[in-house]
Formats: structure tokens, sequence, C-alpha cells
């Protein structure tokens, strides 16, 4: 409801109100306000202060009258304003310190507890008012909701429901508790730091030790000026000095080890997070990888562990030396003039909000040329990549136009931005300028006034520039401190993240024999768990026999080995490896019995060697050129410059296709396997590839339970057994022979394709067709040339 902050809205104006004017009037002399309206006098008279209530109390008034009145736009308007509304506040307390460094010039205030009281309640009360203001601008629309109280629940009244009403919370508060805790995060990082923990001390001891000898420098630098200016004597110049050279020494070597103690911890948190984070991804189901994008998991790995170990190794750095470093010169500022420190600390605020204005437009701006680069990005990298289309087309000018018009609406925010920059510099270093002029015309005050030395003004100047730049790295490290705890969250989750089907089978029977089984298998993909991809699907694939899987695309024969490599777990029935489920056995143990060699098998950046004995050790080179010479790939091995230690490329692009399977063969095959599964292993070779893969093939088919998916039915003919699959059921099984017989779904794909490569000889017969092709064509040309003549001879 919007009355509960419309209520404590106008209960804080009243108490505003009763305490500044009993302050004011001390307790009940009202004489007070007639005498100060009569005689105002700046010097001693309150009224000023006791008019600032009238401010704030109109702030909030206007505020929650404009609620009230509006509750659609009214909560809105109020947050637009509290920027304003922050700067009004800075400005009453700047008014009021002003004031009480303008009462303490005509007596102690100590004696005036009516004055300080006031001073105090002034200050305190302009922020307060901070409270109420964000309370109307989290006032919730009016929205209409059924009421169920009606008997027959059919007329809707218009009901007024907060946003913070119990079990009525908006998609964003929701969102707002979704957000991880930073703190907690950072906590969470500094624990995972637990192993550097001794290397962290260290470099944090000398942190202090570094920043403490910086704090006392400028206070001996104002000695050595008060020695110089005030006594003039060497013998009083020579220990500050002394102690100058002291502090610098030990905090610049304080400073190295500090820096290259971090700078180590840096690498070795890095070292550890991108490696178990790693180590965790490999251990991820399947469904993992289909879930979430490669560039997704590769950005986390590299770019969010840079952040995370950045945020550890220079962000807390930098924040723990500038807020030592703040503290220790606000400590002496205090210690040596406590007006001055007044005067300077009322300026802070105004740059700090000056800053927060600009770098909110910055960053919005920021964001805006972010899109537009990115959006000037995809036309370039579009082209560039289609460069063969793009000349062909001749469409290299318009293309090149396109990217510029991105460019230029880039240049337009650039434009805001130097714009902004300006504005920005103008007003901060106006302000900074004005702060320190303000310290040097009241510290001048006060030097005059035997209040302070000219040394300690000197040193308090120094003071202030320190602590302003403190203040400075500690505003810019919270930007970095608040993206590394972000990124720091997004790393957590994955590192928390535990694999949905684990792969921690514990069983290897000594024996294998290679009898698959699948039994009843229903089946549907994690990212598709609604569509059932393979519905009580059984067959059996003996050993020593070679059984085919065929089918209309998509069908599911894919599905079925994925199945059996245990990339993912069925929803119902199971597969079975010599009558055990090939989840319970061992990871290593499946995968050396079942090998297989898919449509474009994918070799690694690595020598020929390293790609056959792929995830093994220790393998004999006698085993794999056995495996090479069973391929069929030996003699293209040797033949390579450097025979088994030849780079195959990335992707394996330095070998032919038909020479990237028969590594992929020898790979499979240097396991001896129990089970080998030909994946349309020939599908993408041209006819003379295909021959010498098939050889291949052919030589290794013995003695192992084959299974083969191809679309290519003449490859499957000889198969002893033939599983049909259409739409994740299996329609039939048999030999070549018996399912002809059958005429079901297998004969009429094999009639179909016969029937299509009979068409596509017939479209193939190229010759005759050109030839009828360029007969039209002449013909064309020539009548085309006798209608030119005609229509010539018509004009002439
Ligand atoms: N990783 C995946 N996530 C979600 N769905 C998938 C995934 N892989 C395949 N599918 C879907 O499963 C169905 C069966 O696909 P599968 O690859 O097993 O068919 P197929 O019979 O091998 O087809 P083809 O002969 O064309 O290779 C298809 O509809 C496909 O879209």
């Amino acid at each position: 409801m919007a009355f509960g902050p419309a209520g404590s809205t106008l209960a804080y104006v009243l108490l505003d109100v009763t305490v500044t004017t009993i302050l004011y009037i001390h307790g009940s002399h009202f004489s007070i306000i007639k005498e100060d309206m009569l005689n105002f006098n700046i010097l001693c008279s309150l009224l000023d202060l006791w008019g600032t209530v009238l401010l704030r109390s109109a702030l909030l008034l206007g505020a929650c009258i404009g609620v009230l009145w509006n509750r659609e736009d009214g909560p809105r308007r109020v947050n637009k304003v509290t920027a304003a509304v922050v700067l009004v506040c800075l400005i009453i307390i700047t008014f009021t310190l002003a004031k009480l460094l303008l009462l303490t010039e005509v007596g102690s205030l100590t004696q005036q507890p009516w004055a300080l009281s006031l001073l105090c309640w002034t200050c305190a009360s302009s922020l307060g008012i901070l409270l109420p203001w964000n309370l109307l601008g989290k006032v919730s629309k009016p929205r209409r909701c059924p009421n169920y109280l009606d008997g027959d629940g059919s007329e809707d009244t218009e009901t007024l429901v907060n946003t913070g009403s119990e079990g009525e919370k908006s998609s964003e508060e929701r969102g707002q508790e979704k957000q991880p805790n930073s703190g907690a995060t950072l906590g969470r990082l500094l624990a995972y730091c637990k192993k550097d923990g001794g290397l962290l001390s260290v470099a944090v001891l000398f942190l202090l030790i570094s920043a403490v000898c910086e704090v006392f420098i400028p206070f001996y630098y104002g000695k050595s000026i008060e020695s110089i200016v005030a006594t003039q004597s060497m013998e009083h110049l020579a220990q500050p000095v002394l102690m100058l050279s002291v502090l610098a020494i030990a905090s610049s070597l304080a400073m190295g080890v500090r820096g290259g103690v971090f700078t180590l911890t840096f690498a070795r948190l890095n070292l550890r997070l991108r490696n178990h984070l790693y180590r965790v991804l490999m251990r991820q189901e399947i469904g993992f990888f289909d879930e979430n994008h490669t560039g997704d998991i590769l950005s986390r790995l590299t770019a969010d562990t840079t952040q995370v170990s950045d945020l550890i190794s220079q962000n807390v750095n930098i924040f723990l030396r500038s807020s030592i470093k703040a503290t220790g010169h606000f400590f002496f500022m205090c210690a040596m003039s406590w007006k001055l420190t007044l005067v300077t600390v009322i300026g802070f605020p105004f740059i700090a909000f000056i800053s927060k204005i600009y770098g909110d437009y910055y960053k919005k701006l920021t964001k805006e040329v972010q899109t537009t680069l990115a959006e000037a990005n995809k036309v370039a990298e579009e082209t560039i990549s289609s460069m063969r289309t793009v000349r062909s087309f001749a469409n290299e000018c318009g293309e090149a136009e396109s990217y510029y018009s991105k460019l230029l609406l880039m240049f337009q925010l650039n434009k805001k931005q130097a714009l902004a920059y300006a504005c920005y510099m103008w007003s901060s270093y106006l302000s900074q300028l004005g702060l320190e002029v303000a310290v040097i015309y009241y510290g001048g005050h006060l030097v005059i006034s035997n209040q302070m030395t000219s040394g300690e003004l000197i040193a308090f100047f120094i003071y202030v520039l320190e602590l302003a730049e403190c203040l400075e790295n500690i505003a810019s490290v919270y930007t970095g401190l608040m993206q590394g705890v972000g990124a720091a969250e997004k790393v957590f989750e994955y590192l928390d993240r535990e694999p949905k089907q684990s792969a921690e089978g514990t069983e290897a029977p000594d024996t294998c024999t290679g009898l698959v089984e699948f039994k009843d298998v229903t089946f549907a993909y994690p990212t598709r768990p609604e569509t059932h991809i393979l519905q009580g699907v059984s067959f059996t694939l003996r050993p020593g026999k070679v059984t085919a899987l065929v089918g209309p695309s998509g069908g599911g024969k894919s599905s079925c080995v994925s199945l059996l490599e245990n990339f993912y777990q069925p929803q119902q029935g199971l597969v079975l490896l010599d009558g055990k489920p090939v989840h319970t056995l061992r990871h290593d143990y499946l995968h050396s019995k079942v090998s297989l060699v898919s449509q474009e098998p994918v070799l690694f950046a690595r020598t020929v060697e390293e790609n056959i004995t792929y995830g093994l050790s220790d393998t004999p080179v006698v085993a794999v050129m056995e495996a090479a010479v069973e391929a069929n790939a030996h003699d293209f091995i040797s033949e390579l410059p450097k025979g088994y230690q030849t780079s195959v490329g990335e992707k394996g692009t330095h070998l032919s296709g038909g020479q990237k399977q028969r590594v992929a063969i020898a790979r499979a095959l240097v396991r001896n396997p129990k089970v080998l599964i030909l994946d349309e292993a020939t599908s993408a070779l041209d006819a003379e590839s295909e021959h010498i893969v098939q050889q291949a093939l052919n030589n290794i088919m013995q003695e192992r339970t084959i299974l083969v998916i191809a679309h290519r039915l003449s490859t499957v003919e000889k198969a002893d057994n033939i599983v049909v699959i259409d739409r994740g059921c299996v329609a039939e099984q048999g030999t070549h022979r018996e399912l002809m017989a059958s005429g079901g779904l297998y004969s009429k794909l094999v009639q179909r394709q016969l029937l299509s490569i009979e068409t596509g000889e017939t479209l193939n017969n190229r010759s005759e067709i050109s030839e009828r092709c360029d007969g039209v064509r002449r013909q064309r040309r020539l009548s085309s040339c006798n209608s030119t003549a005609s229509e010539s001879d018509k004009h002439y």
C-alpha cells in the first residue's frame, strides 16, 4: 500500500520539525525566534539552520503528495530526481559544517550544547531523508486483482497491491533476490586463496609497511620545511631529512616485495583456477556441452578466470593500500587541524557526486558504443568471410558504405563521449581547485591566527592531495572489484556444477565377448526432454557379426550410438555390454572395448602417432604401426615428411579426407576394441578414397562386433542383420534378402535409392544434356539475330 511509505514520510517530517524547533528554541524559549528575525547575525543566529528543516520538509511532503496523487508515475518521478535531492542534502550538510566553522570563530561550541546538537541533528536528518524518499520511490503501481473473496468470483475488483506484500513479488524483485551476494562471493574467493594464504599474508604485511611509511612521508616534508623556514638551521633539518630517506627506502623496498608477491599470487591463483575449472568441465556430461555455447565456456575459462585473479592481485591490492593510506592521511590531518580537515571533507562529497553522475552517463554511452561497434564488426566479419560472394556480385562499395554507416553511428556517440568528458574534466578540476583554494585560504587564516604552523599547513596540503588520490583509486578500483566479483560468480557457478550423469562406473570384467543389447530403450535428449527420440528400441549386436542400422534421416540411428558410448543415459530400458549396463562399466574400460569411427573424424593438431595413440599411455610404436597397416594408412604415413611424427594440422587439415579417415580407423584399432562402430565412415569420401577405406574396413571386420550406420544401402547388403529404425522405433529387422522379401520400409528405401540413382544417371548424362542445351542456345541466338536484323530493317 502507498499509505505505508506516506505515513512514514509524514512521521519523519513531524519528528524533524519538532526536534529541529526544540533544539533551536533551546527547549521552550520562543522569544529566540522573534529576536533572530529582528536582528539576524550569521555568526551567532541559528535561524538559517532552522530554515533548512523547511526545505527538507517541503521536499518530502511534495514527493508524498505527488506519489499519493499519481501512483502510476509518481514513484518513477521520485526516483528520477533522487540525484537532485542528494545534491540538496549535500548542500545543506556543507552549509551546516560551514556554519559550525563560523560559530567556532566566535566561541567554543562545547559551551553551546543546544547549537552543537542542532548542527549534528541537521546533518543527520539531511542524510536521513533519503530513507523515506527511497520508500516513496518504491511504491508499486496499482493493479487489478481478481477478488476471489466474492462468492462466485465473477467480478474483478480494483485492489492496490504493494510490491512488498506477501507472495506477490514482482519479477524485478525476484530477479534481485536471485542476485548472488557480492560479499559472500568475495569471501568465498578469499577462502579459495587459502593455499596462497602464506604468500598473501607476506604481501599484505609488506603492503602495510609501505603504506604506513608513505603516510609518514608528508609529515616529515612539513617538518623539513618548518626547519628551513622557521628555525633556518641545518641541524634541525638533518633529522627530518634522515627520517624522510629512511621512510622512502623502506617504503620502496616494501612496495617492490609487495608487488612481486601479489603478481606471484596472481599467477598461482590463475593456474589453480583454470586447472580446476578445466577438470570440472572435462567431467561434465555431454548434455552440458549441448546446452552451453563453446564461446561462453571458453570465455569463462579465459576472460573470467583472468578477471578473478586480477580481482585478488590488483584490485584488492590497490583497495587495501589506498584504504590504509587514506585512513592514515585522514588521521594525520585531524591531528593537525580538525577545522581544516572539515573544510577538506566538505568538498569530497561534491567531487564524488560529479564523478558518479558522469560515471553513470559514461557507462551508458560506452554500452551504446559497444553495441554499435559489435554491429559494425558483424558487418565486417560477414563481408570478409564471404569475400568471394561479395566480389562475384561486385558489391564491394555497397559493403564499404554499410560498414561506414555503422562507424558513423559510433562516431556520433564518440562525440557525445568527448563532450561529456570535457564537462567532467572542467567540473572535476574546478571543484578540486576550489577545494585546494579553500584549504589554502582557511589554512592561511589558521596560520595567521596561530592555530597551526606553516610547516603543518604544507604537510596538511600534501596530505589533502594524497587523500584525494587514494579516494580516486578506491573509486576506480570499485568498478574492477565488482567486475571481478561478477566474473567470480560465473566461475563458481561452473565449479559448483555436479555432472547430471556420473561417469563413475566401477566394473571392468576381465573378459569381454562384445555382445551388445538394447533392451526396450526410451530416450530423450536433455535439451529437449519432452521429445522422445527413441521409444522402446530393442535389438542385439552379436560378436563376430556385422549389424547395420538403417532408416530415414533423423530416425535415431546416431542416438543409439551415443547411448552405446554412454554419452547419455536412457530414460527407460537398458543398453548392455556383455550383460552389464554400460553406465556401470568403468569409463576407460568401456571406451577401450567400444570404439567409434565417425563420418567426420576429429583429429587433433598433434603428430600422426599422437593422434593414433590418443588417450592411451605407453603404446609401443610397433602396435601403432600394426594398427596403421590394418587401417591401410601405413603407406601414406610413411611418405609424409616426418612419417609418424608429422603434425596433421588443426583438425587434421594437412591430410585428405580419406587419409584422415584411415588415421581415425587406426586410432580405433590400436585399442583392439571388441565392438567397432562405423558411423557413415565412408559416406564423405570420393569413390577412390572410399574404395581404399572400405578395404581397410574389410580387413578389420573379422572377429569383432561391428555396428555399421549407412545411408547408402548398397554398403550394408552383406550385413548379418539389418535393423531398420524409423521415427525412434525398430520398424523391422533381418537380412537383406528377408527384408526385401517382406516388402516393408527397407525394401521401399532400397527401391527409392535405386530409382534416384537411375534418375541421377539419366540427368548426369551431361554431354548429352549440354549438347542439347547448346543446340537450343544456338537456335535462340540465330532467331534473336534475325529479329534484330528485321527490326533494323524496319528502321532504315
Ligand atoms: N544433441 C542433440 N540434442 C537434441 N536433439 C538432438 C541431438 N542430436 C540429435 N537430435 C535429434 O534427435 C533426432 C535423431 O537424430 P539422430 O542423429 O539420432 O538421427 P539419425 O537417424 O542418425 O539421422 P541421420 O541419418 O540424418 O544422421 C533428430 O530429430 C535430431 O534433431
